[in-house]
């Protein structure tokens, strides 16, 4: 089996590439890996050394923009799976061009590059925020939520579940898609709330709280997550979509609390800065679907899974530079 990997490089899909290759999933078992990766700043092609010089797994630097490219390297493949985005809200509100670039334009050329190779399962790997905000007591999201997005990422990651869905309406291309909740764990790029106040708290720097600190998310280890996905890869169904959630529904004030408290320091180091623009309230999943029908669960207990990130982050001090 020739599996293609986009965005193998990054948090989620190195991990999903390294767990692939010691044959976490068995649905993948003894497949060869191409990661196609462009290298951007949340990228490192050393999140894959552990894996790197085994035969099974070879690495593109390339971008899912480039037809020509895309055509050539998904000749002959069984999957794609495909993680490939930009994916930080922050940056999307200070500039959406690379968004809509990269995580429309890119998916639609991944799409066509696998429509004429005939590819045997495409995954897209989406994300909670297309269904928008929900209110303290909003009943989770199940997958027939009405598409609502607020940020400009959150607006092309669900303008890319659209068009997943219409290559598969129109063309039959047989694709799933997963939307995964706040994903957690090692080799993350220190810019979203976990990595960044935990690298910050480890070097004596206070950690920006936005607005009331009220919101709230649905915490998910990278673990759970990139199993969720191999779940969906094995045994997911042409045109179905997954919600994959972790189940640990925290504010950010709690989520702080909880790191300052493995790390021994106290609210003085918390800042209470402007909110984010358009801040969505609250994020949660119903899982009951891929539970149901793959039999997903999540796995990794919340405060085990954040103590040994923060372990993690404590050995691996400066690995992004001292401006991350
Ligand atoms: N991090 C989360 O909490 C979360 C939650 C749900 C869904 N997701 C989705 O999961 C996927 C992976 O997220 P992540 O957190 O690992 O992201 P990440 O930012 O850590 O990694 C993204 C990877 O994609 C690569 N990339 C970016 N633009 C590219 C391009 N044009 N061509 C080729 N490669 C390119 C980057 O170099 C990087 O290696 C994304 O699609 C994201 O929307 C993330
Ligand atoms: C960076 C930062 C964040 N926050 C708040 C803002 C949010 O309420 C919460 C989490 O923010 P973060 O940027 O880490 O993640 P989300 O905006 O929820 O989006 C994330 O989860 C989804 C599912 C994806 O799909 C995204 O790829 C991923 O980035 O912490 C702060 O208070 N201070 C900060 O410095």
């Amino acid at each position: 089996m020739r599996i293609i990997v986009t965005g193998g490089a990054g948090f989620i899909g190195s991990h999903f590439v390294r767990q692939a290759v010691q044959n976490q999933y068995p649905a993948l078992a003894g497949a060869e890996l191409v990661v196609v990766d462009k290298l951007t700043y949340a990228g490192r092609k050393e999140n894959l050394a552990p894996v790197l010089a085994d035969p099974r797994v070879r690495f593109v630097q390339g971008d899912i923009c480039d037809t020509e490219l895309m055509r050539d390297v998904l000749r002959n493949t069984d999957l794609v799976v495909h993680f490939a985005a930009e994916s930080h809200v922050d940056r999307s509100i200070s500039g959406a061009a690379e968004f809509v670039r990269t995580n429309v334009l890119g998916t639609q050329t991944l799409l066509s590059a696998a429509l004429e190779a005939e590819v045997g399962k495409f995954v897209h790997v989406s994300t909670d925020e297309v269904y928008g905000s929900l209110d303290a007591d909003g009943t989770p999201w199940t997958e027939e939520e009405p598409l609502s997005p607020n940020s400009p990422y959150a607006a092309s990651k669900a303008s890319a579940d659209l068009l997943v869905l219409a290559f598969h309406r129109t063309h039959g291309l047989p694709v799933c898609l997963t939307r995964g909740s706040n994903t957690y764990g090692p080799y993350q790029y220190p810019e979203k709330i976990i990595p960044l106040f935990v690298s910050r708290l480890l070097a004596g720097r206070k950690v920006p709280l936005y607005g009331d600190g009220a919101n709230v998310r649905d915490w998910l280890h990278v673990d759970d997550h990139c199993h969720g996905v191999a779940l969906v890869a094995g045994g997911g169904e042409p045109g179905e979509i997954y919600n994959v959630g972790g189940g640990t529904e925290l504010t950010n004030r709690e989520l702080t609390g909880r790191l300052l408290d493995l790390l021994g320091l106290d609210e003085s180091m918390v800042e209470r800065v402007a909110d984010r623009k358009g801040h969505d309230r609250r994020y949660a999943m119903d899982i009951s679907k891929i539970s149901g029908a793959l039999g997903y669960k999540p796995a990794v207990p919340f405060d085990e899974g954040l103590a040994a990130t923060v372990d993690w982050y404590r050995r691996h001090q400066g690995l992004w530079g001292e401006d991350a």
